[in-house]
């Protein structure tokens, strides 16, 4: 660290806090195409990555087969479906890529027991009531029919008969335990979608017609946030590639936030844009930033954000309403 890092008032004294390391890649299940728990991106099924139908939305009323085809013609991608009854396990077998125990039946253990006997990936909701230990008992259930494909969906607890209220806490201690993928079933409202990335999800599960707007918060979350709360380590050049992709969304988010903010102290100063330019500010901030880019260094991180200043002075010049 050079003495000009010590000494700026705003870097912090003590080392960045590093993104928990969490058991990323434990035991991924596969669900289709979509691997849910290989690390990052966070899937969002409900969204791009997988849709999920409930047979259990008609009461029954609704043939399991038409549901499931009609649901198919309109999505190639990986399918959840959650059965009504036993009477629909067949066409969920012919037609689905998963199964979706809901939280209303979790401890239905004949129909669980059914369902995982068909050897498709199961995802299990916590019912509202259940404690940690009966979720976690329904993995037996289906590892005693062979199923060993389990994904674990925190979708909250009633507390006095209002919504269901989400418990994050209890959905990472779930993954810990069992060491298998995690979901967080956000319904309609994706406000928790960024908590729940930062809790350890490995995915997402929104209503089957949640809004364009919360599938887009939340792939945000799980695309943009995920990569600045979680570490991920891939091995290959793919894999790399795509922790890269991340990073620079992730980046390209900050930068044009810096800009936005940039501009504003163009227009505030007394002297705005090239001719206002302080030395002194960009070398403090550089000395700041080596602290969380330790191996970077002033050195190095100077040119990078001499080029980061620059483009945001020459956007402010452009959009000049400061002069
Ligand atoms: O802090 C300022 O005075 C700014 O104008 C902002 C900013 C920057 O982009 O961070 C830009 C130019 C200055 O030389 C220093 C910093």
């Amino acid at each position: 660290m050079s003495q000009a890092a010590a000494a700026t008032p705003e870097s912090a004294a003590s080392h960045p806090a590093r993104p928990p390391a969490r058991a990323e890649n434990r035991a991924a299940v596969r669900i289709g195409a979509l691997a849910v728990g290989e690390g990052l991106p966070v899937a969002v099924i409900g969204g791009g990555d997988a849709r999920w139908l409930s047979l259990r939305a008609g009461h029954g009323r609704r043939s399991a087969g038409e549901a499931i085809a009609e649901a198919r013609a309109g999505w190639r991608g990986p399918l959840l479906v959650e059965p009504f009854s036993a009477a629909d396990l067949d066409a969920v077998a012919a037609g689905a890529d998963g199964v979706l125990v809901g939280a209303a039946w979790m401890q239905d253990f004949q129909l669980v027991r059914a369902a995982a006997g068909l050897g498709l990936p199961m995802v299990v909701q916590r019912g509202p009531a259940a404690t940690l230990d009966e979720w976690l008992a329904i993995i037996d259930y289906c590892v005693a029919e062979g199923n060993d494909q389990v994904v674990l969906c925190e979708s909250g607890s009633r507390t006095h008969g209002s919504a269901a209220v989400l418990d994050l806490a209890l959905m990472r201690a779930a993954g810990e335990r069992s060491g298998r993928p995690v979901l967080a079933a956000l319904g309609h409202d994706a406000a928790l979608a960024g908590a729940a990335v930062a809790a350890g999800a490995d995915g997402l599960l929104l209503a089957p017609d949640a809004l364009p707007g919360a599938v887009a918060a939340a792939t945000e979350a799980a695309t943009v946030l995920a990569t600045l709360v979680r570490q991920e380590v891939p091995r290959t050049v793919a894999g790399a590639r795509a922790a890269i992709d991340r990073v620079d969304a992730a980046l390209a988010t900050v930068l044009e936030r810096r800009a936005t903010l940039a501009g504003t102290v163009q227009r505030l100063k007394p002297v705005g844009g090239f001719a206002g330019r302080d030395m002194e500010r960009e070398r403090r901030l550089v000395a700041a930033m080596a602290h969380r880019a330790p191996r970077l260094g002033e050195s190095r991180l100077a040119p990078v954000m001499n080029a980061v200043i620059e483009a945001g002075l020459h956007l402010a010049e452009e959009e000049r309403s400061w002069a």
